[in-house]
Formats: structure tokens, C-alpha cells, sequence
């Protein structure tokens, strides 16, 4: 296992003896290659994109994965270091500090699965966050419980602080409901093809509608730079809570069924069917809400303003706790020009004016050790910092491009 360069990007363009449909021919001539066991990844970038293609050793072809999660930009070359294994860091050249740092997953938990469920090779992006300041809030409970009250009050008093995780159903939207804000308003069929295509983190079939989160709908707002808070049923909650979003879960409950139904009613947008029908799911929600091992918090819904201060507490906003969101650092700026190297579970980004054991101002660590997440999602985690001399802890680095 390690990284080799075992032939040049632009050789496997310029033929070799093979033509892969899918990938450009227009590369910018700055691939990088790692080998894990008997596969070759070729990570090469184009004008319009970064494209990954396998070589397997074993059978002498060439294999182009299917990719899943959304793909990094394009930028002026790359740096590739293989991690346990399963992913390779992507460091992009001249990328803004936070785009900079991405993991290709080539064997991950979730690749391994969606190989399973494919039947052929799969790779998935995930971008890197640094810090854990991010981490999301996903809300559940029955409906007309009071969890779109509690969030908007939420967004409306820490706008810049929140993002909403906006959902696609196949239900018809209510009269003020705008589609992109509220929901992504979905066509059935068109749904179904991309929860095929892998594009969704969790969906599930609720009060006879198709509901679902789509990995883009989380992303958007970790971009955006905000903590996302996602409204979804039971069973969407147990499926994120399987996925590797590390996420705060928490359970909204009625102070009882007449008071629920009351608030049904007096919302007024479902029908008497669909009121019926709601009831009666919310008896099997709240059952599940209470007694599985899904949730970390069950906050009641009586008085609305003890339950919101209650979820304030919760998520550190009352003025207890420092808001540990406030605190990280949003990027790495990285130099024009660098080497990257890698000692255990760092890697030292040297902007060229350093060699090994003589001083310098101009290394940038990334700490990987304590990873957390992935795709679908961002990988979180990354610590980073910058050190004036290669201390004795960093000397013995491999030098890797
Ligand atoms: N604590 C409360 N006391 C009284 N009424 C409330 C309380 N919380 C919310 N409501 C009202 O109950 C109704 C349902 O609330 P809301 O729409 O927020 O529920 P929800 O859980 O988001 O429902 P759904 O899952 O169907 O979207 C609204 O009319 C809202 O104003
Ligand atoms: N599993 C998911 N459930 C979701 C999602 N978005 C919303 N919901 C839940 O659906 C019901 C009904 O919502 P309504 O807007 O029709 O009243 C409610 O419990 C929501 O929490 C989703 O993406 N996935």
C-alpha cells in the first residue's frame, strides 16, 4: 500500500492502449496516482472537472466508478494522500481556504454498501471541515407537534447561525409554501430515480407522501457556513442516525393527544382524512420516539416558550455554555506553491522554503487523526495548525509531492 506514481497522467491520455468512455481528454496534465492493493486510483482534473478512473493490476483494466456525493470544483492541481486506506485526501492548489481540503472514500463503510447495492466499483467525495463547530440538529416528532414553530423561531433569532435542510416531497404544496424554501416540491417518479442514483441521505414514506433529505440540501448549508437543522420523521431520523452524519437528534413531544389533535385541526391545511391519518401515525411516532435509542433529547411541547428556551439550552444558546460554533477557524490558506508530506496521522504542508530538520515558518499541519462523518456529508474533524521548524516529532517526513 502507499503512493506511486507508476505512469504519467498524460500517457494514459495519450492512448497507452485504451480509451475509457466518460472520462475527458482534455486534462490540465496535473493527475496524481495512488495505489491501494492491487488497484491504481487516477485522480486527473480537467478544466471541468476532477475525474477518477481505476486501474486493476489483478485483471489489467481500467474501470471508471460510479461517484456518488458532490464533486469538488476544478482547480490548478492537486495533492493525494491515502488515509488508513479507505480515502484519499485531496489537497486542491490555488483553491479559497475553505475548498481546499477533500476526501476521496474508496473503501468507507457507506462505499462499501452503495458497491453492494451498485454491484461495481463506487468512490464518493465528501468535503473537509475543520473543528467539530458544525455539527447538524435533526428535529423529529409527530405532526403538529410544533416543530416547524420551534425552528423558524429558532432561524428567525440566529439567522446567520442556522440553515435550514429543505427537504423534497411528493406532496402538494399548502398555500404560502414556496418550493425551494419550504420543500423542493418533487414529481414522484423523478424522486425515485435519484434516491436511486444515491443522491438522498434519508427517505421515507410519510402520511402516504415521499419525503427525503438530499445530501445537497445538507451540504448547501455547511457551505453556506451554518448549522444545518433538518425537520424529519422517526424513520428518517433512525436512517441518519445509521449514516455517518454526526448529527444531534432530538424528539419533540405533545403534552398529549387531545392537545395535538387541537393543534392539527387549528392549523387547518390537511384535510379531515389526512388529520385522521396524521393521528394516527404520531401514536407509533411517539412510542418510538420515546422508547428507541435514536434520540439524545425529548423536549415537551406544552407551553411554546419553555420548550424553545429548553431547546436553547439544549444547543448552547441561553447563554451557559459558550456556542462552540463561534469558535473555528473557516479554512487553511494555503500557499501558491507547496509539498506535502505526511507523518502519521499528519500531514505537513510546506510552502518550499523548508527542508527537513532546518527551521521554517512556512509548515501548515493537518491533523487527520480524529475524523468523524463522511460522505454523504462532509468530513469533519480536521484540526489544523501552523509550526515555525520541523520539531523532532516531524522529522523523518515521507516527502510526497
Ligand atoms: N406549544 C404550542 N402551543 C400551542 N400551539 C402550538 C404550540 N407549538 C406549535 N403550535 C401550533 O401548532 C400548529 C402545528 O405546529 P407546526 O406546524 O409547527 O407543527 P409541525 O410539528 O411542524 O407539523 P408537521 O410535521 O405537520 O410539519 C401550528 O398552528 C402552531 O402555531
Ligand atoms: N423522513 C423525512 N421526513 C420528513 C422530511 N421532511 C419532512 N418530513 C416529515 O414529514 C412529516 C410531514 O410533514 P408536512 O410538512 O407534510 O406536515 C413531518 O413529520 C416532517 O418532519 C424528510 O426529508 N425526510
Amino acid at each position: 500500500m502507499g503512493e506511486a506514481p507508476v505512469f504519467s497522467v498524460d500517457d494514459l491520455q495519450n492512448g497507452n492502449g485504451f480509451r475509457c468512455a466518460g472520462f475527458s481528454l482534455k486534462s490540465n496534465g496535473s493527475g496524481t496516482t495512488t495505489v491501494i492493493g492491487d488497484k491504481i486510483y487516477v485522480i486527473d482534473e480537467t478544466d471541468e472537472s476532477f475525474g477518477v478512473k481505476i486501474y486493476d493490476k489483478s485483471t489489467s483494466k481500467w474501470v471508471i466508478p460510479t461517484v456518488r456525493g458532490i464533486e469538488p470544483k476544478p482547480c490548478k492541481g492537486h495533492s493525494a494522500v491515502l488515509l488508513n486506506g479507505d480515502r484519499i485526501l485531496v489537497i486542491k492548489k490555488g483553491s479559497s481556504p475553505e475548498d481546499c481540503i477533500w476526501f476521496l472514500e474508496v473503501d468507507t463503510p457507506y462505499v462499501r454498501e452503495q458497491k453492494k447495492m451498485v454491484g461495481a466499483e463506487v468512490f464518493a467525495w465528501s468535503k473537509g471541515v475543520i473543528g467539530y463547530n458544525e455539527k447538524p440538529v435533526v428535529i423529529s416528532g409527530p405532526s403538529g407537534v410544533g416543530k416547524g414553530t420551534l425552528i423558524s423561531k429558532l432561524m428567525k433569532e440566529f439567522p446567520s447561525m442556522f440553515g435550514f435542510s429543505v427537504s423534497h416531497t411528493t406532496r402538494a404544496p399548502r398555500g404560502m409554501e414556496k418550493d425551494g424554501v419550504h420543500y423542493h416540491f418533487t414529481e414522484r417518479s423523478v424522486m425515485e430515480k435519484d434516491i436511486k442514483d444515491g443522491k438522498f441521505l434519508e427517505f421515507a414514506s410519510v402520511h402516504g407522501n415521499l419525503y427525503g433529505t438530499s445530501v445537497e440540501a445538507v451540504e448547501v448549508v455547511a457551505d453556506a457556513g451554518k448549522r444545518c437543522i433538518l425537520d424529519i420523521d422517526v424513520q428518517g431520523a433512525r436512517s441518519v442516525r445509521a449514516s455517518t452524519l454526526d448529527a444531534i437528534f432530538i424528539f419533540i413531544c405533545p403534552p398529549s393527544m387531545e392537545e395535538l389533535e387541537e393543534r392539527l385541526r387549528a392549523r387547518g391545511t390537511e384535510t379531515e382524512e389526512q388529520i385522521l391519518k396524521r393521528l394516527r401515525n404520531a401514536k407509533a411516532e411517539i412510542e418510538q420516539g420515546k422508547s428507541s435509542d435514536i434520540f439524545d433529547h425529548i423536549l415537551y411541547n406544552d407551553k411554546l416558550e419553555e420548550c424553545y428556551e429548553s431547546l436553547k439550552k439544549l444547543l448552547g444558546l441561553d447563554g451557559s455554555t459558550v456556542a462552540n460554533h463561534q469558535i473555528s477557524p473557516k479554512g487553511i490558506d494555503l500557499p501558491a506553491d507547496y509539498s506535502v508530506s505526511k507523518v502519521d496521522n499528519k500531514i505537513i504542508i510546506n510552502s518550499g522554503t523548508a527542508e527537513l530538520g532546518k527551521a521554517s515558518k512556512n509548515l501548515i499541519v493537518l491533523d487527520v487523526s480524529s475524523l468523524k462523518g463522511g460522505s454523504p456529508g462532509r468530513t469533519r474533524g480536521l484540526q489544523v495548525y501552523t509550526v515555525d521548524s520541523f520539531s523532532d516529532g516531524l522529522k523523518g517526513v515521507n516527502k510526497l509531492s
